[in-house]
């Protein structure tokens, strides 16, 4: 029996929640968790470096296969001599197995027992993308957690489309765990489906749960339902997931969400929120969000969080800040892509010491009102 390419060591339970403290350790380093992960969908996080991002803490950033796989390809990253080594990270790398994005980006064409057939959102060419290819394009790419291809049902599908779904989506993952070239170097996790239904989620993650993955993701969510929909689907989704066993929510989230899914048990996250709505100026502090380019910030000569530690704030003010954004400058949106993500990093850390401290629940109270979720 190979020793699994990942393990996770469950270090602390919080006393008054699901929240846990642990350590992911994988090839490329130990992690602390939960965590989030910066995601950098084409081999890079846009416009961070890989020095800007160690230098704010960051572990295990994502990638995409579906998009590497159309462009450049898994050939010329494997010929790099993989995902770490082309584009110079060499901390944790996860990437997605393509199903979601097929759904959410290509124009379908046909999903089928064998896979999905559909057309680039490049160049319009025909395409498949089966279980075992995915799988290959990843063991290709070299990340060392990756993930089984599965179908992300709608959210407000029909109950007997999820669960017809969720089957396949249970076989597609088993065809993956056989054509799995490298489990002791590359970990492959299990994805969770089942819509918003307890029986379902039960079903999905039974099937999953058998086939003994290293870590599992749930999947299907943040994918349009409310918050509290969320949180009520991962009340009775993480307890029926291994204790000694990593759990990501997938595409997850704001700062409230990442704060209920540590509260339900969720160890790792990831989410495009902090780097795409930097993108237009929007910034998140302490104090809440902040739209920089509001005239208000005009002669703000404040930094952009005074709770923040992070080379943004320390060296740079809203004001100058704003300029950059209404001149439409580069640098502005590397400065607030650089601070989004040092404060959701940041308040990760703050989460994990909340745990070990036993009052999260305190952290959550404190946190919601400065940030101005208690006024929503
Ligand atoms: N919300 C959501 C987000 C993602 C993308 S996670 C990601 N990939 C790259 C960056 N981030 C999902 N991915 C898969 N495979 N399955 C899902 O159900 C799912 C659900
Ligand atoms: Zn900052």
């Amino acid at each position: 029996m190979t020793e699994p390419a990942v393990k996770y060591h469950l270090k602390k339970k919080e006393k008054h929640t699901g929240a846990r403290l642990g350590t992911l350790e994988t090839p490329h380093g130990t992690f602390p968790t939960p965590m989030f992960m910066p995601v950098g969908t084409q081999a890079t996080v846009k416009a961070i470096s890989p020095r800007e991002l160690k230098e704010m803490g960051a572990g295990i950033i994502l990638s995409n296969t579906y998009h590497l796989w159309l462009r450049p390809g898994e050939e010329l990253v494997a010929e790099a001599g993989g995902l770490h080594h082309f584009m110079n990270w060499d901390q944790g790398i996860l990437t997605d197995s393509g199903g979601f994005q097929v759904f959410s980006l290509a124009q379908m064409r046909d999903i089928t027992e064998k896979g999905v057939h559909f057309k680039s959102h490049l160049d319009g060419r025909n395409l498949f993308l089966s279980p075992e290819k995915a799988i290959a394009v990843e063991n290709a790419l070299g990340a060392d957690i990756i993930m089984s291809f599965d179908e992300c049902p709608p959210f407000f599908e029909s109950y007997d489309y999820i669960k017809k779904s969720v089957e396949r989506t249970s076989r597609w993952a088993e065809r993956g765990l056989k054509a799995h070239k490298h489990p002791d170097r590359q970990a492959l996790f299990g994805i969770v489906q089942g819509g918003g239904h307890k029986d379902l989620r039960e079903l999905s993650a039974k099937a999953l749960v058998s086939l003994d993955f290293p870590g599992y993701s749930i999947g299907g969510l943040s994918v349009g339902e409310s918050k509290a929909e969320m949180n009520h689907v991962l009340d009775f989704t993480t307890p029926l997931l291994p204790e000694n066993k990593p759990r990501y929510l997938m595409g997850v989230g704001s700062p409230d969400a990442l704060i209920d899914g540590v509260i339900r048990g969720v160890d790792m996250f990831d989410c495009v929120l902090p780097t795409r709505i930097a993108r237009n100026g929007t910034c998140m502090t302490s104090h809440g969000r902040v739209v920089i380019k509001n005239a208000v910030y005009a002669h703000d000569f404040n930094p952009l969080d005074d709770n923040c530690d992070c080379y943004v704030c320390q060296n740079y003010t809203r004001a100058y800040l704003r300029h950059l954004f209404k001149a439409q400058e580069t640098l502005g949106l590397r400065l607030a892509s650089y601070h989004n993500l040092y404060f959701l990093l940041h308040l990760m850390k703050q989460i994990r010491q909340a745990i070990a401290d036993d009052n999260l629940l305190d952290f959550r109270e404190q946190f919601f009102e400065e940030y101005g979720y208690n006024k929503q």
